[in-house]
C-alpha cells in the first residue's frame, strides 16, 4: 500500500517528503535533513509494519514465505539504485531495531535509494533499472539473481541473503555473472 499524492500526510514530516511525478512508478523520496555515513535515518516502527503478500510495496524480512513486511509510510517510495545511499536493516531479532541506516553522506534534497536485492531474494515486480550509475546491473529480479560479489559490492545486505547466496553457491548453484 502507498499513500497518493491526493491523500498525502508525510509520515515523517520535516525528515523526508515524497516527490510524486507523473506516471507509474516514477515518484520517490527526498531527504529534508542532512545524514551522516551510518547515521539511523527512521525506525521502520514495530506499530506500523504489517505482515503481507510479497509484493512490488513490500520488503523481505527472512527467509520464510510468510517472510514480508509492508511499511505503511512514505519509506516505500524509495526508489532502487546499484550505486545505493541508505539501507533497509531488518538484521536485529528486536523488531523494534529494524531501520533506515545512510550507507555514505546524505546531503539536504538527496533522493533516497537501496539496493532492492540487499532484502529482496526474488521479486514479485522484476524492472530494468534506471538508476544510471556506472555500475548499473540492468535488470533487477533479487538477490537469488547475483553473485555474492555483485551484492557484497553495495555495502549491505541482509545476513540471511548472503547465507542464502552461500548455500545457493555450495550447491553448484552458481551466478556466472561474476
Ligand atoms: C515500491 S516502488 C518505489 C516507488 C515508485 N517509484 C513509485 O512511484 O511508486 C517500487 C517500484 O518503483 C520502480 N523503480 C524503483 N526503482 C527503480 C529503478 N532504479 N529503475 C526503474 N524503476 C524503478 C519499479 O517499478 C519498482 O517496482
Amino acid at each position: 500500500m502507498k499513500p497518493t499524492q491526493e491523500s498525502y500526510t508525510p509520515t515523517f514530516a520535516g525528515t523526508f517528503v515524497v516527490e510524486f511525478a507523473p506516471g507509474e512508478f516514477t515518484s520517490g523520496l527526498k531527504a529534508i535533513e542532512g545524514f551522516d555515513a551510518g547515521q539511523t535515518m527512521a525506525l521502520l516502527g514495530r506499530d506500523r509494519i504489517t505482515k503481507g503478500p510479497k509484493a512490488y510495496t513490500s520488503v523481505q524480512c527472512g527467509r520464510g514465505k510468510e517472510d514480508h513486511i509492508e511499511l505503511n509510510s512514505d519509506l516505500v517510495y524509495i526508489n532502487h539504485s546499484c550505486e545505493p545511499n541508505v539501507a533497509f536493516d531488518l538484521s536485529s531479532a528486536d523488531r523494534t531495531k529494524w531501520n533506515l541506516r545512510a550507507l555514505k553522506r546524505i546531503e539536504p534534497g538527496t533522493f533516497l535509494t537501496f539496493f532492492y536485492p540487499s532484502t529482496e531474494w526474488d521479486m514479485d515486480q522484476p524492472f530494468t533499472c534506471q538508476c544510471k550509475t556506472p555500475t548499473c546491473l540492468g535488470m533487477i529480479q533479487g538477490a537469488k539473481y547475483l553473485s555474492r560479489k555483485q551484492l557484497v559490492a553495495r555495502e549491505f545486505a541482509s545476513p540471511w541473503i548472503l547465507e542464502e547466496v552461500d548455500e545457493r553457491d555450495k550447491n553448484g548453484k552458481a551466478v556466472s555473472r561474476l
